[in-house]
């Protein structure tokens, strides 16, 4: 057995820090902490309140929680951000990246002067929230462009499928694709074609709204998602798209002889639609249309 002076070594040494905390917030004890790579030393927090240490929007959820974990008389395990300029006293940070933690919450069964009593032990997570944020923003991304892909366009079109059919705000979606890019790739090669197809990217974004979400299908082809734009608007938008993309194009000596144009197909969420598959086979058709009727030109369904 080791004895009372021995424990309070191991709780001193503990990597992450546990904090006994009152129901209103009170800092009763603090252990461990000794990792110096992730925590400042916690001693001078014991007998403040959470309330005076901590910014009030974040201090109203640590009392919330720990209100929670005793009422529900069970571990709760919970992940928050926490920086230095949110806590009083400790150092202002030279990053603005933000730290977060994992706390695990478990409910006492003693009181401390009158107070349920919860152990609240913080790990900091921050690089592995940095690195999950780093593959979603991978897996959303397209290599050649840096637009959002395919898999980013599912769910943005999920997304406000959904709030079309809850809020009933209007939608529209283009589709469109570069004209004769086959003929650029087998006169310039296939450089030249990423380079028109990146070209093309950043002409739309530059047009484009912060709101409107741009998107590569694949191949040559991509899709703009226009929330609170109404078809006869969304036209509009389409024309703009068609007319800088030429413009961009117009005498570039990187392309050859070659003329890059786009041909567009507008259309917008109906309330007919059974999913936004509907939507996006609507602004397909059209942008055939406007394929078949010579490209480099807009046409709505
Ligand atoms: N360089 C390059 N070419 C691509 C890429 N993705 C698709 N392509 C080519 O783009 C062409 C797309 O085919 P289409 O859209 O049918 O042909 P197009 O020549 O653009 O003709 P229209 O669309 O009918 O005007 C094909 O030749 C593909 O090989 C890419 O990432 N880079």
């Amino acid at each position: 057995m080791i004895n009372a002076e021995q424990m309070s070594a191991v709780l001193a040494a503990l990597p992450d820090p546990a904090f006994l905390l009152s129901r209103s917030g009170k800092y009763v004890a603090i252990f461990g902490g000794k990792d110096e790579r992730y925590y400042h030393d916690g001693s001078n927090l014991i007998g403040k309140s959470i309330n005076d240490l901590i910014v009030p929007e974040k201090a109203s959820w640590f009392i919330d929680t720990i209100a929670r974990a005793l009422d529900s008389q069970a571990l709760l395990i919970e992940e928050y951000e926490l920086s230095n300029q949110d806590v009083k006293g400790l150092p202002k940070q030279d990053t603005t990246e933000k730290m977060w933690f994992e706390a695990r919450i478990t409910p006492l069964d003693f009181k401390v002067n009158d107070e349920d009593m919860v152990l609240w032990v913080a790990s900091n997570i921050s690089q592995r929230r940095r690195l999950e944020t780093q593959l979603r923003e991978q897996s959303d991304t397209d290599l050649l462009t840096g637009l959002f892909n395919r898999r980013r366009l599912e769910r943005e079109l999920s997304y406000h499928f959904n709030a079309f059919k809850r809020h009933d705000y209007c939608v529209s979606i283009l589709m469109f694709d570069l004209d004769h890019l086959k003929a650029l790739n087998d006169s310039a090669g296939h450089h030249a074609g990423d380079k028109a197809i990146c070209k093309v990217a950043s002409t739309c974004q530059k047009t484009l709204r912060q709101t409107d979400i741009l998107c590569r299908f694949g191949g040559d082809e991509f899709v703009v998602i226009l929330p609170h734009i109404q078809k006869d608007k969304a036209i509009q938008t389409a024309q703009r798209l068609r007319q800088n993309v030429k413009l961009a194009f117009k005498g570039s000596q990187d392309f050859g002889l070659n003329t890059i144009t786009i041909s567009v197909g507008v259309t917008e969420i109906l309330a007919s639609d059974p999913s936004y598959t509907q939507a996006l086979k609507r602004a397909d058709a059209a942008m055939y249309k406007a394929k078949n009727q010579g490209r480099d030109r807009v046409c709505a369904q």
